[in-house]
């Protein structure tokens, strides 16, 4: 592990997004002192981290990367990224400064020190200034072109590439666009602030300059939890709730079954990260506005507002596969999406999905909307791989969706104080 302490840091002093307010004397009695200008303040503030005495911090250092098993946030912002640089060094170096960038954004702070220098551009983008850290998480992911690419070893790394992380197949209804597909890196950042999540993004990204460019970028929301005191399940743009059926998140045993990849199952470097699919669903709202709340229902196997599965009463009541009604016909259709998922019920994904909306399809006229899935996984080859060859094969939802952009990445260890994101991998 590389103790980064010892070399040359570009962030040499934690400010604080808040403290940057306090000190330029913005609001409360800092504002006595704004009058003294923000540069001569800021010479004398002591501007510190605010970890510790905020509530809404998900701490960045730890056995696994958050922003997997962290409750779900209510927006977010992913981008896969290609590689541009061919030298090993500089994705090393990459990963170093991103590390220690996204350890200082997550618990509220600019990337270095705030600029007093007129003449030069400053170091932190400014949009997050003033606010909280509203639980961001920052989760990196390397995709299989990041080892070999058009036959060729990029960086020295073929030896390293597991035997999971490959293409995903092309599945039966795919309609991908080359533009939503793949990528050597993924950024995902999570909020319950869509301009802290960009703000993340977006000063990574600028890191990232001669090294690597941007290949797809998209945002997501869900409700907020401030439309839902309740904190219920959220709904999908269908209007099913979509998230009941998941792995428990606080059972280690869970996680080490389906979500992180344990010893044995390849190279060590991967052990405590994730796969993540993110497939880019579009739905056909128009159509689907369209059917009756009866088909509606048939087509997830739920009740839309209980969300409780059919034939049932509340949303968390187990499903009777086997039930029919009076007519003899299963009560949960044989196509019904959460039927077709679930399949045998042996293999489960994490799902950690958001909507989308991009404006509207300029073919058709109707609203470019749907689903970003995004799922974790210990093993693709035996979880999502089989799950989406049935669902493509066999799901009612498919008349009201198809998918547009997909890939696979694996999503790095978790990393302690002094190390790196990548450091198994590279080093
Ligand atoms: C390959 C995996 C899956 C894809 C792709 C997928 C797309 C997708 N799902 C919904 C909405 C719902 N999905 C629900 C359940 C559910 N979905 C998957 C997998 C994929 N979904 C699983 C494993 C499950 C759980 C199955 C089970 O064991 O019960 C539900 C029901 C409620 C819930 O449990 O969340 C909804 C609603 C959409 C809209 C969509 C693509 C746009
Ligand atoms: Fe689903």
């Amino acid at each position: 592990m590389t103790d980064l302490s010892k070399e040359t840091s570009i962030f040499e002093k934690k400010v604080s997004r808040r403290g940057v307010l306090k000190a330029a004397g913005i609001g409360g009695v800092g504002a006595v002192l704004g009058a003294s200008g923000l540069g001569g303040v800021l010479a004398l503030s002591d501007a510190t981290v605010t970890k510790g005495q905020s509530n809404d911090i998900v701490p960045f250092y730890g056995a696994n990367q958050a922003g997997i098993t962290t409750s779900p946030q209510d927006n977010l912002y992913i981008v896969s990224l290609e590689v541009t640089t061919d030298s090993k060094q500089d994705l090393i170096q990459l990963f170093k400064e991103w590390t220690e960038a996204s350890a200082l954004m997550t618990s509220g702070n600019t990337v270095g020190d705030t600029s007093t220098n007129g003449n030069l551009p400053p170091k932190d983008t400014g949009e997050a200034v003033g606010l909280s850290p509203s639980n961001l998480t920052i989760t990196f992911g390397v995709g299989p072109s990041l080892f070999v690419k058009d036959g060729k070893d990029r960086f020295g790394l073929r030896s390293k590439q597991p035997a999971e992380l490959v293409d995903l197949p092309k599945f039966p209804l795919d309609a991908l666009k080359k533009e939503w597909t793949g990528g050597d890196l993924c950024i995902q950042a999570c909020a319950d602030d869509l301009q802290v999540a960009f703000h993340a993004v977006r000063n990574l990204v600028r890191m990232a300059r001669g090294k690597a460019v941007i290949h797809w970028a998209q945002t997501g929301f869900q409700r907020t939890k401030n439309a839902d005191a309740q904190k219920v399940t959220p709904r999908n743009l269908l209007g099913f709730k979509d998230g009941t059926v998941n792995p428990d998140v606080t059972s280690k045993s869970a996680l080490q079954k389906s979500v992180w990849v344990q010893k044995g199952d390849g190279p060590d470097w991967l052990v405590g990260g994730s796969y993540m699919v993110v497939r880019r669903i579009q739905m056909y709202i128009e159509v689907w506005d369209r059917s009756t709340l009866n088909d509606q229902e048939a087509t997830f196997g739920r009740h839309r507002d209980s969300g409780a599965p059919l034939g049932k009463q509340n949303e968390f009541d187990s499903a009777d596969f086997e039930a029919v009604d009076e007519t003899g016909r299963l009560v949960i259709p044989e196509t019904a999406h959460m039927r077709v998922a679930r399949g045998d019920g042996k293999h489960s994904i994490l799902r950690r999905s958001y909507s989308y909306t991009d404006g509207m399809d300029t073919k058709t006229g109707s609203l470019d909307a749907g689903l970003v899935f995004i799922c974790f996984q210990r093993r693709p080859s035996t979880q999502f791989i089989p799950m989406q060859q049935r669902l493509a094969k066999n799901d009612k939802l498919n008349e009201y969706i198809v998918h547009r952009g997909s890939a696979l990445f694996a999503c790095l260890p978790g990393v302690q104080k002094g190390g790196y994101i990548g450091e198994t991998l590279f080093d």
